[in-house]
């Protein structure tokens, strides 16, 4: 495994979760919500900082969410992360979310890309730094 602790940009792309939203997910025009799918990308970007920092983290920045294709039901939704940058107390990824979809004819199609910051935060919720020397 590359140690994404000495060089995050060489960190590689990691699939973190998976899941299949159900027609409960759905908005008025039968596509999934945004608001459902950032709760998904905000769970699924806290897997390597909570690895990392070996404890618990707060989220503290989403950038750059971008919803390029909407999602449907049925969709099997794939999270993967890479890490962009460790600090301190914080540690950023980036999420990228494909769909496959469409079983008769099979179909992959990036969907949602966003960069969040995760903080690392000790029992009072105060940052926690895990990266010193
Ligand atoms: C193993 C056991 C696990 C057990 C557990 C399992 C649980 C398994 C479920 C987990 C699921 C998690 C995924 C859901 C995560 C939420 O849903 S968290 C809920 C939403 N977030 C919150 O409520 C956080 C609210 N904010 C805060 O409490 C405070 O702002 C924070 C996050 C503690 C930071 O405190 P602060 O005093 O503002 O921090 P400060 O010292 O200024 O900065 C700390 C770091 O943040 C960076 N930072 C601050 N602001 C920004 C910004 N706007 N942009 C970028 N970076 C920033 C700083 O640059 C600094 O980084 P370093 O240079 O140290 O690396």
């Amino acid at each position: 495994m590359t140690d994404a602790t000495s060089d995050p940009s060489a960190s590689p792309r990691e699939l973190v979760m998976r899941v299949m939203p159900m027609p409960a997910d759905a908005n008025g025009n039968g596509d999934i919500f945004g608001g459902w799918i950032m709760a998904q990308v905000d769970l699924a970007g806290s897997v390597l900082p909570l690895r990392i920092s070996r404890g618990r983290v707060a989220t503290v920045a989403v950038n750059e969410f971008i919803f390029k294709q909407p999602v449907s039901v049925g969709d099997l939704l794939s999270f993967y992360a890479r890490v962009v940058r460790i600090g301190r107390t914080s540690i950023t990824v980036h999420v990228e979310v494909e769909a496959e979809r469409n079983p008769a004819d099979p179909q992959l199609v990036k969907v949602t890309q966003a960069n969040l910051t995760y903080v690392a935060i000790d029992r009072d919720g105060k940052p926690r730094p895990f990266n010193t020397p």
